[in-house]
């Protein structure tokens, strides 16, 4: 979790959430804004990545955290909304993460616009599932995910569920990335293997 003021008391009230259904944003907290600068590095084309890093730096992708207590018998969640663009011919995508606790599981249901949830195991098992509206994603313990958007004008909405101790773990991304990369071919989703990947 980014927060640094969950509690480890259990929510003892209901809570209730009203998101708007066309931005997938709600007016109670802030959302977690994450800028094209806030990916260097997981992009294959880094000459289009600084490109547009200097050309505006656009927001790629927000989402909430609602600071659920960091247990086990709780259930983080919030939407996710990943922005139409590519940074060559590689979609705007989420960093992605494996879980720190890795068994947990995760669930999507995608609101709007379309999209793929890129998943791989620790052993290299990569799994690849599409999103649509109404459609949900079962995303398995132990697989890292990241959401693509791959329409060329609409945002790709999902709202998510796990686990509330199932932490972020960042690192292995940020220096490895996932093994596939998803690249537009002629309007055209196509799965190829990372060139920057490192065993
Ligand atoms: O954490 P990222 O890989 O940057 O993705 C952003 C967010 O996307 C999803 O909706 C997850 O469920 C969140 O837990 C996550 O933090
Ligand atoms: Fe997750």
């Amino acid at each position: 979790m980014s927060s640094t003021t969950a509690s480890l008391d259990p929510i003892v009230k209901a809570v209730a959430t009203q998101f708007d259904l066309g931005t997938g944003l709600t007016a109670d907290r802030p959302s977690l804004k994450r800028p094209l600068s806030a990916m260097r590095g997981l992009y294959a084309d880094t000459e289009a990545f600084e490109a547009a890093v200097a050309a505006g730096d656009p927001l790629s992708y927000e989402f909430y955290d609602f600071d659920v207590p960091l247990l086990e018998t709780e259930v983080a969640y919030g939407t996710s909304i990943t922005y139409p663009g590519k940074v060559g011919d590689e979609y705007y995508m989420t960093k992605g993460h494996f879980h720190t606790r890795l068994e947990s599981a995760e669930i999507y249901f995608c609101l709007s616009g379309q999209g793929l949830m890129l998943m791989e195991s620790p052993e290299g098992d990569v799994q690849v599932e599409e999103f649509r509206p109404g459609r949900s994603v079962y995303v398995p313990g132990r697989y890292a995910h990241r959401s693509i958007n791959t329409s060329a004008s609409e945002p790709l909405i999902t709202f998510f569920a796990f686990p509330g101790d199932a932490g972020h773990d960042y690192g292995t991304i940020e220096t490895k990335g996932f093994r596939t990369i998803v690249l537009d071919r002629d309007g055209v989703p196509e799965l190829v293997a990372n060139p920057r990947w490192a065993d």
